[in-house]
């Protein structure tokens, strides 16, 4: 079973939706006199499972968007450079942007897409994000809601993958050391 693979859970499915729920009410509160029109922006793929139940969580109408970047290959650590395979479908002028991301770590990927979206002046940008580990950060990046702070340890589950795996576990944990040799 995958769980064998699990040497501490983070977060359980429990505190994650809890806390997935508490996001939501507070976009929801945010954004509920906006004139301009939301869009939801996840950053595939470690987003995809928070982005599926936050939006859930959002009581007002939004639109969908989604980016492909990646930034660390198929290891444990960041290559510093971060690349777009897929780009925002619509023209963002004039509109709010809700940024969705699973973990702000060194901060690489997020300040470049940050910089990348204020180019295509959008009304406003917001970034939600699950997780940060601030101990990591080398690039600045301001998370307007932030789930939970986390130590400098490789997480997996709930969208963040080792190697493409784990992403669909519904808790967060790390790895049993064995896993990586
Ligand atoms: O703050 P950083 O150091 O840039 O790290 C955070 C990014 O790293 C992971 O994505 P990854 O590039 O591994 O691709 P994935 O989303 O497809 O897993 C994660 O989903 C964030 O997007
Ligand atoms: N799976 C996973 N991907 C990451 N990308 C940046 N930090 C992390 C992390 O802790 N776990
Ligand atoms: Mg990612």
């Amino acid at each position: 079973m995958m769980k064998d693979d699990i040497a501490k859970v983070y977060f359980t499915e429990e505190e994650l939706q809890a806390k997935v729920r508490e996001l939501g009410r507070q976009i929801t509160e945010d954004y509920k006199d906006a004139k301009e029109d939301i869009y939801c922006v996840g950053i595939l793929k470690g987003a995809s499972v928070f982005y599926t139940d936050l939006v859930r969580a959002i009581d007002l109408p939004v639109r969908f968007d989604f980016m492909i970047a990646s930034s660390y290959g198929s290891g444990t650590s960041t290559t510093g450079s971060v690349k777009i395979l897929k780009d925002l479908d619509y023209d963002i002028e004039g509109k709010h942007l809700i940024v969705i991301e699973d973990i702000i770590d060194s901060g690489t990927t997020m300040s470049y897409l940050l910089k990348y979206f204020e180019h295509r002046k959008p009304a406003s940008v917001k970034l939600c994000a699950l997780l940060s580990k601030p101990s990591r950060r080398t690039a600045e990046v301001a998370i307007d809601y932030c789930g939970f702070e986390v130590p400098d340890e490789f997480l997996v589950g709930y969208g963040l993958d080792y190697a493409e795996i784990y992403r669909n576990l519904p808790y967060i944990g790390v790895l049993k050391p064995e896993v990586y040799a």
